[in-house]
């Protein structure tokens, strides 16, 4: 065993059997039976939906896809910004075992057509905003079928919203005790194709499975990795839904039975205003907002005792604007976390209570890492700057359709060289300090 190449520790629970579907499904319909728990607030229009909401929305939109004819061999999309309803898709398909691509709802026509061709998806869930865009796209791509818009009351531009597809599709006596998730092999099937850039050239389509998922779900339940399980908690979050930090992150909260709530654009006063109103006790940020917050005085104009954690992720946060942050919101310090698409979320995250400044954390449970000198590959030691490659559960199946790209970023023994340079200290914590 080299002892440069570094394991994370046990996980806090074992890993849960079931598809990430099936795990989701006995979370939701648990936090069903709480009496008023709220899963998801709209910081914008105050709007709730329970738990018991999602469970009734998110079973009869998956019984009314099945009727119309979803299995586990399809594909559908999802392009929209952050809303109330972004998740009912999601969780209906991963119910069932269909794939769904996370589309950048501010792509261009020409960006959204390059990024369809990967994935294929006979359905598209859009939004009022992104409607028109879709239906002129549907028009070129002959393998869509139907689009559906998630946030309209009523069918608009000959387009059925959400409600009327599940009055039209789902039986009129069907009970939510009747249903059950499908069951499938969590190590293959794929859960979601989200867009990563990866090192070069146009977005690949990068496929997670449900077992990537499931790994995903033990680290949020993880009191050292990720936060503490006790319903009712009010997360606030403004990360896009379709990128990987936003979107497992917010899969996760579910599991958790938090209140989450949802900014689709950042507006400094909303999202203060919001941390207030609604006890806000994390909330999530990427670095460009870290800096704003860092040189804002309008902080100070809130009365936050309720905030706990402020975590960042997406990219990498300089120490300077992390301590400005943290002493500015009154905290010890911020949580950070390193992931790529290709690898579904976190795999570095600062451990809780093991806060080390300019750190980006540790390996995470079910993970490996080393550092290796990208001319030799030779294996690295503590503090020698390398190459990051991680090994482990949450590593992506692959790119949609581009055996070449996927060969080319993880290797024959299952490595999966980051891109991304840095170190790790003699106490295992590490550090990004370029890109290759
Ligand atoms: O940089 C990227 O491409 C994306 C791919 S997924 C990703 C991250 N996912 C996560 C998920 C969670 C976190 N946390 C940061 C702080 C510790 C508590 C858990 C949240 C940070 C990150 S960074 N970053």
């Amino acid at each position: 065993m080299n002892k440069n190449i570094l394991y994370g520790p046990p996980p806090f629970y074992p890993l849960e059997d079931g598809t990430g579907g099936e795990q989701l499904y006995k979370c939701i319909a648990n936090y069903s039976q709480i009496p008023g728990c709220i899963a998801l607030t709209s910081a914008h229009t105050k709007e709730n939906i329970l738990y018991k909401d999602l469970l009734q929305l998110t079973c009869r939109l998956a019984e009314s896809l099945k009727k119309y004819g979803i299995t586990t061999n399809s594909t559908m999309a999802v392009c929209s910004e952050n809303n109330l309803q972004y998740f009912i898709p999601v969780i209906a398909a991963l119910y069932i075992g269909a794939a769904t691509a996370a589309v950048n709802n501010k792509y261009n026509e020409r960006e959204l057509i390059n990024c369809l061709n990967l994935s294929k998806p006979s359905i598209i869930f859009c939004s009022k905003e992104t409607l028109s865009k879709v239906c002129q796209v549907k028009d070129k791509l002959n393998y869509i079928k139907k689009i559906i818009i998630l946030d309209s009351k009523d069918d608009r531009a000959s387009t059925q919203c959400l409600e009327n597809f599940i009055f039209q599709n789902c039986d009129k006596d069907f009970n939510v005790s009747q249903f059950k998730p499908n069951v499938f092999n969590r190590d293959e099937q794929v859960a979601l194709i989200l867009n990563s850039s990866g090192s070069t050239g146009l977005p690949k389509g990068v496929m997670l499975t449900h077992k990537n998922l499931a790994v995903r779900f033990s680290h949020c339940k993880d009191p050292v990795f990720g936060n503490q399980i006790s319903p009712g908690t009010a997360i606030l979050t403004v990360i896009p839904f379709h990128h990987g930090f936003g979107m497992f992150t917010t899969l996760g909260y579910f599991t958790c039975g938090f209140q989450i709530v949802v900014m689709h654009t950042f507006e400094k006063q909303l999202f203060l205003q919001s941390l207030q109103d609604y006890k806000v006790e994390s909330t999530l940020l990427v670095p460009t907002l870290m800096t704003f917050f860092a040189k804002s005085s309008l902080v100070d104009k809130y009365h936050l005792p309720n905030l706990q954690e402020i975590a960042s992720g997406g990219a990498p946060l300089s120490k300077e604007i992390g301590e400005a942050v943290a002493r500015r919101f009154k905290l010890k310090s911020i949580r950070q976390g390193y992931g790529l698409t290709e690898t579904t979320s976190a795999i570095l995250l600062t451990p809780e209570g093991e806060i080390v400044p300019g750190s980006t954390g540790k390996v995470v449970p079910f993970f490996a890492a080393k550092v290796i000198d990208t001319t030799t590959g030779k294996i690295l030691g503590p503090n020698e700057v390398g190459e990051l490659c991680f090994k482990g559960d949450m590593i992506m199946k692959g790119y949609c359709n581009d055996i070449k790209a996927t060969n080319a970023i993880i290797d024959k023994e299952g490595w999966l060289h980051s891109g991304d340079v840095g170190y790790y200290n003699e106490n295992e914590h590490f550090f990004i300090v370029d890109r290759l």
